[in-house]
């Protein structure tokens, strides 16, 4: 493509060189640079992209983008300077790849717990309608029925915009994603054209990144702020951000609750270990969801799809149809008759929802036992109000390792233990090892127990020291209930 043309994309402030040459790429990292591309420099997190400029014209870059005009300029070279690279990455890549955005029914999900949920049920019921679909999750990325792994929540930009292309290519009409608030306030969403924006809740979570909740609300805000007219903002009305994410809003308003009049109204009618009966607008529906969090995520789910057009009596058959997402409240039956239910809550207040979703279920006629770990090298201050949460509700508690990353195990332990008075430390547990904790779990448990894995729900992995190890919190159960039949013969 043309540099004149790629960079109509973009405000621009001050050019030096010629515009009129070939662009064979972009990138933002001078490491990736070939032949005749276009670097983006980025203030980053831990360094500064501009001191990458020359590295990136020895890799062949032909033109630069940029916020500060470098020093010492290379007469061969273009530079363009603009007041926000990290914006112009956004736009310059929607560019590159033919806008794909504008090609799609784009929607995106964002707050603290329930994208990947609300996300991924989104793709799966415009499926079971009959249409062509992509997803861009935490778990894994599809367009239409390809898997592409995921490395991020929400991709940097170039990724993003070339996943969403190769989407419209396959033949999808929509598009579900996951807006992280790391990726709202990296601006790695600016240029994109969205059909709607849903908000499922805030509540503390990467306060490593953001410092301060009101910075974490305003980069979710910013989503929404930035959402054209055209699109549908779809809001919790139960979560005291809610409406606060609205507020600066073009996009028509539309609210769902389980507690006030809303567009989308819902009541539970009873919840059991392996679904619940919901009442939506008035209609009933058998869902194979447990949990009054995934009430929310459902409601959601009915509205989005109303409001995308479909059928809402058409839309209330498929919600029964669906079933929960890999390390979601995923239930396993073990042959001892005691429950394992895998969940990938790894905030505070995800911890005390799974929870008390399962008290309510379980009620006093079984025991919960609670395994689990909190991150290293992210947001501390969750440790041992993850570890209030677990002892709070559960019968006992076994306190173990999640991704240790470059921290001690036995640090992140104690502090999670530094959460507890005597007494609760007394139902505590702790196992650093999390194949033993997960082993020793079940050995505790009863006919009519229910164990609860948090944390890690789908990752396969265990990140120790740089290296990801092989680990999965179902395998792990399930190996142990093979080993169980197998004793039994
Ligand atoms: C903290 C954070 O979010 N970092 C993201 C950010 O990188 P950064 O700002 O730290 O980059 P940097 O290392 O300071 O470098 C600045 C610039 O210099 C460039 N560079 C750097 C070195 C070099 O030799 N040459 C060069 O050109 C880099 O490419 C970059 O453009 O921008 C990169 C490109 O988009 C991301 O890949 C990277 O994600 C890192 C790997 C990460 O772990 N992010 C996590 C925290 C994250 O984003 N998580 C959210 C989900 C959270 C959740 O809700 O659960 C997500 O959306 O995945
Ligand atoms: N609506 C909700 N409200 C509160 N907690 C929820 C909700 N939905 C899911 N959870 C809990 O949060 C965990 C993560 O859910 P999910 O993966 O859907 O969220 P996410 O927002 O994508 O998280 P992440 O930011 O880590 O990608 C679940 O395992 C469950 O424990
Ligand atoms: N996206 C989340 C995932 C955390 C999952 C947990 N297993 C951990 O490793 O801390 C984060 O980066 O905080
Ligand atoms: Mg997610």
């Amino acid at each position: 493509m043309k540099l004149e043309s790629l960079i109509q994309a973009i405000p621009v402030k001050q050019i030096s060189g010629n515009t009129n040459k070939e662009i064979s790429g972009l990138d933002s990292d001078s490491r990736n640079i070939q032949q005749d591309f276009l670097f983006v420099a980025v203030k980053g997190t831990a360094v500064d992209g501009h001191q990458f400029i020359d590295k990136a014209i020895e890799s062949g870059a032909t033109a630069i983008v940029c916020e500060e005009m470098p020093e010492n300029i290379t007469p061969t070279t273009t530079y363009i300077q603009v007041s926000d690279s990290k914006e112009a990455l956004g736009l310059l890549a929607s560019k590159w790849y033919a806008n794909p955005s504008r090609q799609l029914t784009l929607v995106g999900v964002t707050g603290t717990n329930g994208k990947t949920t609300i996300a991924t049920l989104l793709y799966e019921m415009f499926r079971l309608f009959g249409e062509k679909a992509g997803l861009l999750s935490t778990v894994c990325n599809y367009i239409d029925e390809k898997a592409v792994p995921a490395t991020h929540t929400t991709p940097d930009p170039i990724t993003l915009n070339k996943l969403l292309r190769e989407m419209v290519d396959a033949g999808c009409r929509y598009a579900f994603m996951e807006v992280s608030s790391h990726s709202a306030d990296q601006k790695r969403i600016a240029g994109l054209d969205f059909d709607g924006g849903i908000f499922t809740n805030l509540t503390r979570d990467h306060l490593d990144y953001h410092k301060t909740v009101e910075a974490y609300l305003k980069a979710k805000k910013s989503f929404f702020d930035h959402l054209p007219k055209n699109a549908f903002a779809l809001t919790n009305l139960d979560d005291k951000s809610g409406m606060v994410m609205l507020q600066n809003t073009k996009a028509a308003k539309h609210t769902y609750s389980l507690k006030t009049l809303a567009d989308y109204k819902g009541r539970i009618i009873e919840s059991r270990l392996d679904g619940t009966t919901l009442e939506i607008n008035g209609r009933e529906v058998e869902v194979q969801f447990v949990g009054k969090f995934n009430a929310y995520n459902l409601l959601a789910v009915y509205g989005a799809t109303c409001l995308l057009g479909e059928n809402p009596e058409k839309a209330l058959i498929k919600l029964s149809m669906l079933i929960p997402v890999a390390g979601r409240f995923q239930t396993i039956h073990s042959p001892e008759k005691y429950t394992v239910i895998i969940d990938y809550a790894h905030t505070p207040d995800a911890l005390a929802n799974v929870l008390g979703s399962i008290r309510e279920v379980v009620g006093k006629k079984g025991r919960i036992i609670t395994v689990v770990g909190a991150g290293g090298n992210r947001d501390k201050g969750k440790r041992p109000i993850m570890a209030q949460e677990a002892v709070k509700i559960s019968d006992r508690v076994i306190l173990t390792s999640d991704n240790p990353r470059f921290e001690e195990p036995e640090d992140i332990l104690s502090d999670m233990r530094a959460g507890l008075s005597p007494q609760q430390l007394r139902q505590v547990l702790s196992i650093s090892d999390r194949r033993e904790a997960i082993k020793t779990a079940t050995q505790f448990a009863q006919p009519g127990d229910v164990i609860l894995i948090a944390g890690k729900g789908h990752e396969d992995y265990q990140e120790i020291k740089g290296v990801k190890y092989h680990f999965n919190d179902k395998e792990e159960v399930e190996k142990i209930f093979k080993e169980y039949d197998q004793s039994e013969k």
